[in-house]
């Protein structure tokens, strides 16, 4: 069964349609990117899975029910509350008897998010990447097989972020499904299996991070520069040729670079380069958006 699955989500503001007609599907045991510039919809999403908002139409079900109070899904979606002046071990504690979750899991999870080391100081002593990773931790109390986090890189400084991701990455290994948000593509690229695209209230993209990055193209630097382009062209169609920094950027497979060097060659055209280049996720999701990023 899986985790996921929500068919025709959509969540309307009045005029606006804060989440529209989202087909969201996330499989047992991946972590998921939900990726997409601020306001496009995610913590609206993200909410209608926990049944903290009501959808306007559609349907949720997670791991084959309606959201609810189920055991087997954690979630960290606004800055959870703490005491300031208990310790993270203790403020654990009292989430877990109000849970009734037995008091030894509170090192356990203490542990999966790397908090042992510094679990006896005060909470109001922890960095923001600390208070992040217990909020976590709480989330992870009642051994939850699906863990759904919203931005939870957010504010961090870079060291927190790389921590952040490290647990991420580990809670995935260990067979938690996991679905993080984020506006952040270096973030999603680094750390998840699959990425669904949200962007003004739509899933405008979902697949693995290869998929979504289109492959490679072919870098061509020739001269003259203008007869490559036109032999291009005249090859692979004028929109797979792109001029760009003084060469041209081929949408086509790196195993159509040998006849491409032929052809360009037999037009009277020097090569002085052809390699791959790896589109990377931040060029799709920008030609997926518009432009309207926030990519950072
Ligand atoms: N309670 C509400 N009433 C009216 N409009 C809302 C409400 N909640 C969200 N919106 C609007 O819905 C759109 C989507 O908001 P949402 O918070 O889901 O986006 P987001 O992708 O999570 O962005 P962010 O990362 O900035 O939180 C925004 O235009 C927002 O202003």
């Amino acid at each position: 069964m899986e985790p996921i699955v929500t068919k025709g989500l959509t969540k309307r503001y009045g005029e606006l349609f804060a989440v529209q007609n989202l087909d969201l599907t996330v499989r047992a045991g991946e972590v998921y990117g939900f990726l997409g510039p601020n306001g496009a919809g995610k913590t609206t999403t993200l909410r209608m899975l926990l049944g903290l908002v009501r959808p306007t139409a559609g349907t949720v079900l997670l791991n084959g029910r309606p959201p609810g109070s189920q055991p087997s899904v954690g979630a960290l979606i606004e800055g959870p509350a703490f005491y300031p002046y208990l310790s993270g071990r203790d403020n654990l504690r009292v989430l877990a008897r109000h849970a009734g979750v037995a008091a030894r899991r509170v090192d356990v999870v203490l542990e999966m998010v790397d908090l042992s080391g510094r679990a006896g100081d005060k909470y109001a002593k922890y960095s923001l990447g600390m208070k992040q990773r217990l909020g976590v931790a709480a989330a992870l109390l009642k051994d939850p097989r699906l863990l759904i986090l919203d931005e939870p890189t957010n504010g961090l400084d870079p060291a927190g972020m790389a921590d952040m991701r490290t647990m991420v990455r580990r809670l995935g290994a260990a067979g938690c499904t996991v679905l993080v948000s984020s506006h952040l593509l270096g973030e999603v690229q680094q750390i998840c299996d699959r990425v669904g695209v949200i962007f003004r209230g739509r899933l405008v993209r979902e697949g693995t991070v290869a998929e979504l990055r289109g492959g490679a193209d072919l870098r061509v630097v020739a001269a003259p520069l203008d007869r490559a382009a036109a032999r291009a062209r005249e090859l692979l169609g004028a929109e797979a040729v792109t001029l760009a920094d003084g060469g041209l950027n081929l949408a086509v497979g790196a195993d159509r670079a040998g006849e491409i060097n032929t052809s360009l060659v037999t037009a009277g055209v020097t090569v002085s380069e052809l390699r791959t280049v790896e589109r990377d996720l931040e060029q799709a999701f920008f030609e997926l958006t518009g432009g309207e990023t926030d990519v950072g």
